[in-house]
C-alpha cells in the first residue's frame, strides 16, 4: 500500500472528529438545497424516443444521458512528477531492494501500475523544496517517496476540486448554512478541540470567513476552505530532511521518552539504507538498557550497526566513539539517539551540550541536523515540548509520530503556525516503512476529511 493510502486511511481516524464536527455545525443551522441549481450540464436531449434513430445531433451537444463526464483524469504519472521529493532527503522507497546505481525501479513486489519505469526520472525531476542537496550523482537518493505503486490511481494530487466533485454525488442534497457569528464561533471551537490551538484556530476561522461571511456556504465549501487554509500554513514547513555531502552527516535525535525516537531512527536508517547510504546508529540513551535493546532491534531490522556503551556510561563518550567509527568507515550518516528525560531539564541540557561539544571536536559543523521527535497523541503538549527542547538543543526540524489513530493531528497546524520548524516526516504506524514524507495537501485533505469518500 502506498504511503498516501496509508496516511489517508490512518489519518481519517483522526480527521473523522473534525469532519463530523463540520458536518454537525452545518446540520445545526443549515438547510438542504435542491440538487444543484446551476448545474451547468445542459439538459440533454429529450429522452427515450424509442424507435427514432435520429438523435438530432444538430442542436444538442453530446451530453451522454446522465453519466457525468468522468472527471477522473488519472494523471498519467509522467516520470517527471513522480518523485515529489528532493534529491537529498529521507523518504521511503517502500521497498528495501537497494537497487544500486541509478535504477530506481521498485522491487518486485511494488507492482508499478503500468508506469514507465522512471529510469530518467531522478535526473529530470527538479526537486521542489531543497536545502542543500546531496550529490545528485549516480544514485537517486530520494527515489520517490511514494514510488510508482498505486499513488497515481488514488489521484492524490488532482486537487481539492477534483476530490470534492468526486465525493459529492451529483444530485445529492447539499446542506448550506449562512456563515454568521454563531457558525464562526462553532468553527473556532471545533478547531480548538482539534488541537489547532486558540491562536491558529481563530486565525484560520477568520480567514475562512473572509469573503464568505453572511453568505450561504455548503459543507464542502467549508471543508475545502479549511483544507486550503491548513495546506497554506503547512506548505512552508513541509521540508524533507536535508542531506549534506558531509560524511558523516550527524543527526542528533531528541525527544521525550516514548515519543518514538527509537522507532523513527530505525525507520530513517532503513530509508537511508534503501537509498544507498551507509548509516551508523549510536544508542546514546545509555541509562536505560531497554532503550538500547530496542534500538538494537531496530538496527537489525534496518541492517545498520548500532553502537552501544555499558549502562550508565557517558553518552558523550559513546557519541565520540560513534563519530570516530563513522568517520573511519566513511559512513554517510551517523544518527545519535539521546535520552529524553525532561524531569531534570538542566541535566538533559548539559548532557546534550556535552554530546555536541564532543562531536564538534571531530567536526565543528556537527550535528548537522537536530531532529525533535514528537508524539502527535500528546496534542497541545507537543507545543510545550518544542519550547523546552529548543532551549536545550538547537532543534532544526521535527518528526511527528503516531499520527495514525490520533484525533490530535491538528496540533501539527498549531506547531507549523507557531514555530515554523520544518516537518521532515510523519510516523503513521509501528512498521519500518511507516514513515512518510510530510505532504501538506494530503495532510490537509486527510485532516478535514476532504478525501474521505
Ligand atoms: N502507532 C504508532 N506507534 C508508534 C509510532 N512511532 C513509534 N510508535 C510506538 O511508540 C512507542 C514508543 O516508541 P519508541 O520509539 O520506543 O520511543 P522512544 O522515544 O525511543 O522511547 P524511549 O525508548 O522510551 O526513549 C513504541 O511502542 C512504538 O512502536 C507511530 O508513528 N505510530
Amino acid at each position: 500500500m502506498s504511503f498516501f493510502g496509508k496516511l489517508k486511511n490512518k489519518l481519517f481516524k483522526s480527521s473523522s472528529k473534525l469532519e463530523e464536527g463540520l458536518d454537525a455545525i452545518m446540520q445545526e443551522g443549515g438547510t438542504e438545497d435542491a440538487p444543484e441549481p446551476s448545474s451547468p450540464t445542459p439538459t440533454p436531449t429529450p429522452t427515450p424516443q424509442p424507435a427514432t434513430p435520429t438523435p438530432a445531433p444538430a442542436d444538442v451537444p453530446p451530453p451522454p444521458a446522465e453519466t457525468p463526464e468522468p472527471p477522473v483524469e488519472t494523471p498519467a504519472p509522467t516520470p517527471s512528477e513522480t518523485p515529489p521529493q528532493t534529491p537529498g532527503e529521507i523518504v521511503p522507497p517502500s521497498d528495501p531492494a537497494p537497487t544500486p546505481a541509478g535504477t530506481p525501479a521498485p522491487g518486485p513486489d511494488a507492482t508499478p501500475p503500468a508506469d514507465p519505469m522512471p529510469a530518467p526520472a531522478p535526473e529530470i525531476a527538479p526537486p521542489p523544496p531543497l536545502e542543500m542537496p546531496v550529490p545528485r550523482d549516480p544514485e537517486p537518493v530520494s527515489p520517490p517517496v511514494e514510488t510508482p505503486t498505486e499513488t497515481p490511481t488514488e489521484t492524490p494530487r488532482s486537487g481539492f476540486l477534483g476530490r470534492l466533485f468526486g465525493r459529492e454525488p451529483a444530485g445529492a442534497p447539499v446542506v448550506r448554512r449562512v456563515l454568521d457569528d454563531e457558525m464562526l464561533e462553532s468553527l473556532e471551537e471545533l478547531l480548538i478541540a482539534a488541537d489547532m490551538g486558540v491562536d491558529t484556530a481563530l486565525r484560520v476561522s477568520a480567514n475562512i470567513a473572509e469573503g464568505r461571511f453572511g453568505k450561504r456556504v455548503s459543507t464542502q465549501e467549508i471543508k475545502q476552505a479549511l483544507a486550503g487554509e491548513v495546506a497554506r500554513i503547512m506548505e512552508p514547513v513541509a521540508r524533507p530532511l536535508p542531506l549534506y555531502p558531509k560524511k558523516p552527516q550527524v543527526v542528533l535525535v531528541v525527544g521525550v521518552n516514548g515519543s518514538g525516537k527509537t522507532t523513527t531512527i530505525g525507520k530513517l536508517a532503513s530509508q537511508f539504507r534503501a537509498a544507498g547510504k551507509s548509516v551508523v546508529i549510536a544508542a546514546g540513551d545509555t541509562f536505560r538498557a531497554a532503550a538500547v535493546e530496542q534500538l538494537q532491534v531496530w538496527g537489525q531490522r534496518a541492517g545498520v550497526p548500532v553502537l552501544t556503551a555499558p549502562e550508565g556510561s557517558d553518552p558523550a563518550s559513546l557519541a565520540f566513539d560513534a563519530m570516530s567509527k563513522a568517520q573511519a568507515e566513511g559512513a554517510d550518516l551517523l544518527m545519535i539517539d539521546t535520552a529524553g528525560r525532561l524531569q531534570n531539564r538542566q541535566d538533559l541540557m548539559e548532557e546534550l551540550a556535552k554530546i555536541v561539544r564532543v562531536i564538534r571536536k571531530k567536526d565543528p559543523d556537527a550535528p548537522h541536523n537536530t531532529l525533535l521527535v514528537l508524539d502527535a497523541t500528546t496534542g497541545q503538549n507537543a507545543l510545550n515540548q518544542v519550547e523546552i527542547f529548543r532551549q536545550v538543543a538547537d532543534v532544526s526540524g521535527l518528526v511527528m509520530t503516531k499520527l495514525d489513530g490520533t484525533a490530535k493531528g491538528g496540533v501539527l497546524v498549531a506547531l507549523a503556525d507557531r514555530f515554523g520548524l520544518p516537518i521532515h516526516a510523519i510516523g503513521v504506524g509501528e512498521q519500518i516503512d511507516d514513515l512518510a514524507p510530510f505532504d501538506p495537501e494530503e495532510f490537509a485533505a486527510a485532516l478535514t476529511g476532504l478525501d474521505n469518500g
